[in-house]
């Protein structure tokens, strides 16, 4: 007999701690789509995920019926739109083109700074700290007092950020700062998406992702 993620014909080529991949988690968690999870091995990709995504050969790529979609963001918006229970998306398009840039924002900033926080020393690694500060700052000011981006319901700017979250260990320790002092509010919302058992199941532990490039840094010749 077939299984519900036969049925539904979803597969996710995926990499356990990549925080694009547990995007795509996180929305397929949130629709309650049953998919088949396929973990990808970075250093020697299979020929599935050559063949699924040839331009930029990388996870995340949602498989469905066959067909590939690629790219975190635009998988998530994918999702949003076959599976329109607990929509992620506003409706307002004015509301939707701002969530869209907010998730957009995370994608320039937060990963590109967190990359350039643990790889680099000196000058440049406070120069990491101080934008990675601004950026979380940034991120604080658009939630505000809403207990998440998408206000009173979880929606894609959560679905964007929440991965994160689990990075944010690595952040405070390589940067020596705390998400905790320094924004307060976006710490607060960090753990109540940490309380959705979509986020929960799929956000991997802090101290794994820290252990993790701890490793990244011993591959790199950076320690
Ligand atoms: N913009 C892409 C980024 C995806 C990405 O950077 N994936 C990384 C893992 S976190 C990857 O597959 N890297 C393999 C490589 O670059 O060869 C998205 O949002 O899906």
């Amino acid at each position: 007999m077939a299984t519900a993620a036969e049925k539904e014909g979803v597969v996710l080529l995926d990499f356990w701690v990549s925080p694009f991949g547990q995007r795509c988690r996180i929305a397929l968690a949130e629709k309650g789509v049953e998919y088949e999870y396929k973990e990808e091995n970075l250093s020697d990709k299979s020929p599935l995920l050559l063949k699924m995504n040839p331009i930029h050969k990388k996870i995340p790529v949602l498989i469905h019926h066959g067909k590939p979609i690629c790219e975190s963001l635009v998988i998530v918006q994918y999702i949003d739109e076959v599976w329109s229970n607990n929509p992620l998306l506003p409706s307002d398009p004015y509301e939707r083109a701002k969530a869209r840039f907010w998730a957009d924002f995370v994608d320039k900033k937060v990963y590109e700074c967190g990359t350039r926080l643990w790889k680099l020393k000196g000058e440049a690694h406070e120069e990491a700290r101080k934008d990675m500060i601004e950026i979380l700052k940034l991120l604080e000011g658009e939630l505000g007092d809403k207990k998440y981006f998408g206000g009173e319901t979880f929606g894609f700017v959560d679905v964007a950020v929440a991965p994160f979250t689990a990075w944010f260990y690595t952040y405070e320790t390589c940067g020596k700062f705390s998400v905790d002092e320094e924004c307060p509010k976006l710490a607060a919302w960090a753990k109540r998406c940490k309380e959705r058992e979509s986020v929960s199941k799929s956000v991997h532990d802090p101290h794994k992702v820290y252990e993790f490039v701890g490793k990244l840094k011993k591959k790199f010749g950076l320690e």
